[in-house]
C-alpha cells in the first residue's frame, strides 16, 4: 500500500489558514463541508509536494498522516477515502499497467470506494449494480437497475471525489461472474460537474462523520472502457473470455487492509480520549475523601481510576496488537504475491474479530471517559462527543460487527473440526487442538495463567457451538439453519477469541521487549499489560468459572491485585497520557490541554458562541416580548 509521507506536525500546524475562527459546531452543514474542503485542500497540496520528494513504498504500515488532518479538520476528512480505500484498492487489485494508467495523475484525481448500496452493505453477493460487457465497443455498461442498487454511503462521493472504484456484478455474454471492481470517473476534472448518465449527491446529516461527504451514485447506461475493470486477480479479455481469480475473495482485499488498520486507529482515538479525561481528572477537584481535608483531585477516587486507566492500557493494547496484525497482514500479502493463499482465511478471521473488538471497545471506553468528566465532558469543546461519534461509526463501516464476528466464528468452527481430525493448526488457533486432546494446565493467577484460561474459554465455547450445530442438524435442520440457530453462541466464541488474542499479544509483546527497555519503562508497561489482562479476567469471571479450574479464592486474589495495580499506576497516570504526545492543536479539547487551564479555555470557547455576540437576542423582541406582555398580570 502506498505510504504517504507524514508531514511534520510543525509544518502543518504553522499554516495560518488551517485554523478556525469560529468553532465548527457553530457552522451550518454546508459551511462545515466547505470549511473542511478548504483545510483539506491545503493538506492535499502539502501531501502532493511532499510526495514528489519521496519514493512511495508498498506495504508499509500506513502513516499517521491523516491523524494530523484529524486534528486540523476537528472532524473527518472528505479526502480520507481517497487514501484509505481508493488508492489501496487500485494498488492491490489492478495490474501494474493499470496502476500506472489510473494513478498517473497522482494527486490530480480524488477518489472513493463505492461498494455499499441503498439495499445492500453486508451481503456483497447481493449487490445490484451491474457492469455488462459490450463486445462490439470493448466497453462495460454500468447500470443501477433499481433504487436499492444506488451506491449509498461512500465517503467523499457526494461532492468531493471525481473518480471512484465501484463494486459491481460482472456480466459477460449473459453470465454473472459476481462482484468485481471497476475504475470509474464520475465528475469532469475541470468543471467538477457529474458526467452524463450519473445521479450524484450527499446522503444527508448523520450522528457524526458530518464532513465525510458520504454520498449516493446512480448509473444509467454509463460506459467505461473494458480496461477499467481492475484485472490483477481476474480478467475479461477483448473476445469476452472471463479468466477467473485464483481466489474470488481477493476482490475483498481492500476491506481487509482497512480492518487491519483500524486496530491502530482505535488505539489513537482512545489515546486522545484518555489524555483528555485523565488530565481533566487531575485538574478537577471535587468532594472529599477524608472529611477534614480539602477537596481532592477526582483522579484520587479509585472508581475514577477504574473508569479511566483501562483506556490507557487498552490504547497500548490496540497499538501493540495493531502492529502485530499489520505484520501478519504484510506477510500474507507477500505470500499472496508469491501465489500462496494459505493464510488468507486466518488473516480474514483475525482482522474481522480484532476490528470488531477494537471499534466496540473504543466506543464504550470513550463514552466512559466522557461520563467520567461530568457535565463538562458533554460540551462539544471537550471534543469527547466528537471522538465518540467518530469512533463508533467504525463499529459499522468496513464490515458490521455482528457480521464480521460470524466470519471469525466460521473459521473457529472449521479449525475445531480440523483439530478433531488431528490436523495441525496455525499458531493462532493451536490451543483448540490442545483443548481437544485435554492438554491444558490448572489455573494459575499469573498473566500467562489468565491468557491460558481465556483460551480455554474460547475452546470450550467453540466446542459448545459445534455441538449445538450438530444437535440442530440431527433434529432435521439444514447446516445453514443450524448455524443461524447457534449464532448467539457463535458470536460469544468470536468475542472470547478476540479478547484472548488481545491479552496474549499485549502481554507477550511487552514481555518480549521489556529487557530492551529502561527498568522504569518496562515496569510501567508491564503494569498496564497486567492491568488489562486482570481487568478482563474479572470481567469474564463467569466464563472462567465454567471453563477453567479457577476458584473463588483465585478471583478474590485477582480483584486485590487489580486494585493494587490501580494504585501503582496512579502516580504515573498523567505522565502516561502525556507520553501519548498529542499536541493541543490536534487534541482540540478545552478539558485536555497540556497547560491544565481548563476553566479559562472553557470560558474562552463559550464566548465564541455566536449567541454571545449580543446581550439580547433578536428573538426576545420578535417572539418572547409580545407573549410576555400579552399575558402580563
Ligand atoms: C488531505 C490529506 C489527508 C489524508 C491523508 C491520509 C493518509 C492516510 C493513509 C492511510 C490511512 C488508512 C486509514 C484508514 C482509517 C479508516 C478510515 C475509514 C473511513 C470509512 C471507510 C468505510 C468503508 C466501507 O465501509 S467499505 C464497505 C465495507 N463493507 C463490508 O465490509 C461488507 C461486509 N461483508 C463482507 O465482507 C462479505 O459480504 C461477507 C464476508 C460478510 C460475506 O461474504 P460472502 O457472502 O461472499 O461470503 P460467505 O460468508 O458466503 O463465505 C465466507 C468465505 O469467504 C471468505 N471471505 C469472506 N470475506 C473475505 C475477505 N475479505 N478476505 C478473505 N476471505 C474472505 C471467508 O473466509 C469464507 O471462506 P470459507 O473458506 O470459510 O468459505
Ligand atoms: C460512517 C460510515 C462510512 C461509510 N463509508 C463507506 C464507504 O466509504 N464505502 C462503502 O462502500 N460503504 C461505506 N459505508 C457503509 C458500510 O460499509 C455499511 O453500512 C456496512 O457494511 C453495513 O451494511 P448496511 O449498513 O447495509 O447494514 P446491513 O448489511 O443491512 O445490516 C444491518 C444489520 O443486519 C444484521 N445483519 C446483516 N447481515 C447479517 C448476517 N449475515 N448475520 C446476522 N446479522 C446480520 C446486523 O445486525 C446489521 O447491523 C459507511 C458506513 C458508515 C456508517
Amino acid at each position: 500500500m502506498k505510504c504517504y509521507p507524514v508531514p511534520r506536525e510543525n509544518l502543518v500546524l504553522s499554516i495560518d489558514n488551517l485554523k478556525d475562527d469560529i468553532p465548527e459546531e457553530y457552522l451550518s452543514h454546508k459551511e462545515c463541508y466547505e470549511n473542511v474542503i478548504r483545510k483539506g485542500s491545503v493538506l492535499y497540496d502539502i501531501f502532493s509536494e511532499l510526495s514528489k520528494d519521496r519514493k512511495h513504498k508498498a506495504h508499509q504500515a500506513p502513516s499517521n498522516a491523516y491523524r494530523i488532518s484529524d486534528g486540523i479538520m476537528q472532524n473527518v476528512n472528505p479526502f480520507l477515502l481517497h487514501f484509505a480505500l481508493f488508492v489501496p484498492a487500485i494498488t492491490n487489485q489492478a495490474t501494474p499497467e493499470q496502476q500506472a494508467e489510473f494513478l498517473k495523475h497522482g494527486f490530480g484525481i480524488i477518489g472513493t470506494y463505492a461498494q455499499t448500496e441503498l439495499g445492500h452493505g453486508t451481503f456483497l453477493r447481493g449487490l445490484e449494480t451491474t457492469a455488462t460487457l459490450d463486445l462490439e465497443t470493448d466497453e462495460f455498461v454500468l447500470n443501477s437497475p433499481t433504487l436499492t442498487s444506488y451506491k449509498w454511503w461512500p465517503g467523499g462521493l457526494g461532492h468531493t471525489a471525481n473518480h471512484c472504484v465501484v463494486m459491481a456484478q460482472l456480466y459477460v455474454k449473459g453470465k454473472c461472474h459476481g462482484p468485481h471492481l471497476f475504475f470509474v470517473q464520475i465528475r469532469d476534472i475541470e468543471t467538477h460537474e457529474p458526467l452524463p448518465g450519473l445521479k450524484l449527491g450527499e446522503i444527508g446529516a448523520k450522528m457524526g462523520f458530518n464532513t465525510a461527504d458520504n454520498g449516493f451514485l446512480g448509473f444509467h447506461n454509463f460506459r467505461i472502457p473494458r480496461n477499467n475493470m481492475l484485472m490483477k486477480n481476474s480478467q475479461v479479455l477483448k473476445d469476452g473470455t472471463y479468466v477467473e481469480s485464483k481466489n474470488e475473495k481477493l476482490t475483498y482485499g481492500s476491506m481487509v487492509f482497512v480492518r487491519v488498520y483500524l486496530l491502530s486507529d482505535m488505539a489513537y482515538m482512545l489515546a486522545r480520549a484518555a489524555t483528555i479525561s485523565v488530565r481533566y481528572s487531575a485538574v478537577r477537584h471535587q468532594s472529599h475523601i477524608k472529611p477534614d481535608e480539602p477537596e481532592v483531585q477526582i483522579l484520587d477516587f479509585v472508581i475514577q481510576q477504574h473508569k479511566l486507566f483501562i483506556s490507557i492500557a487498552t490504547s497500548h493494547a490496540f497499538k501493540i496488537c495493531g502492529l502485530w496484525l499489520w505484520q501478519t497482514y504484510s506477510k500474507v500479502m507477500e505470500d499472496i504475491g508469491k501465489g500462496s493463499m494459505d493464510r488468507l482465511p486466518e488473516l480474514h478471521a483475525l482482522s474481522c474479530c480484532l476490528k470488531t473488538t477494537s471499534t466496540r471497545d473504543a466506543g464504550w471506553l470513550i463514552e466512559q471517559c466522557r461520563l467520567a468528566c461530568g457535565g463538562h465532558g458533554y460540551l462539544m469543546s471537550s471534543n469527547l462527543p466528537s471522538l465518540y461519534t467518530t469512533a463508533t461509526a467504525a463499529i459499522t463501516y468496513e464490515g458490521e460487527s455482528t457480521v464480521l464476528l460470524l466470519q471469525t466464528a466460521r473459521y473457529l468452527i472449521k479449525s475445531w473440526k480440523r483439530a478433531m481430525e488431528g490436523e495441525s493448526l496455525p499458531a493462532t488457533v493451536s490451543f483448540l487442538s490442545e483443548y481437544f486432546n485435554k492438554r491444558y494446565n490448572k489455573w494459575e493467577n499469573t498473566p500467562k495463567g489468565i491468557v491460558d484460561g481465556l483460551k480455554l474459554v474460547v475452546a470450550g465455547v467453540t466446542k459448545m457451538c459445534a455441538e449445538s450445530i450438530q444437535k440442530h442438524v440431527s433434529r432435521g435442520q439444514q447446516y445453514e439453519e443450524a448455524w443461524n440457530s447457534s449464532s448467539v453462541q457463535l458470536i460469544k466464541a468470536s468475542e472470547a477469541y478476540s479478547r484472548a488474542l488481545l491479552c496474549e499479544v499485549f502481554w507477550f509483546e511487552v514481555d518480549k521487549v521489556s529487557s530492551t527497555l529502561s527498568n522504569n519503562l518496562a515496569v510501567v508497561l508491564k503494569q498496564l499489560a497486567e492491568l488489562y489482562i486482570t481487568y478482563w479476567a474479572l470481567e469474564k469471571r463467569g466464563d472462567l468459572l465454567v471453563y477453567t479450574t479457577i476458584s473463588k479464592d483465585d478471583l478474590d486474589k485477582l480483584q486485590e491485585r487489580y486494585e493494587e495495580l490501580l494504585a501503582l499506576i496512579r502516580p504515573n497516570a498523567v505522565g502516561l497520557v502525556d507520553s501519548f504526545d498529542i499536541r493541543d492543536e490536534i487534541l482540540c479539547s478545552t478539558l485536555g490541554a497540556y497547560d491544565g487551564r481548563v476553566y479559562e479555555r472553557m470560558m474562552e470557547h463559550a464566548l465564541k458562541s455566536p449567541l454571545n455576540a449580543e446581550t439580547v437576542n433578536q428573538s426576545f423582541h420578535k417572539y418572547m416580548k409580545p407573549v410576555i406582555l400579552k399575558h402580563k398580570i
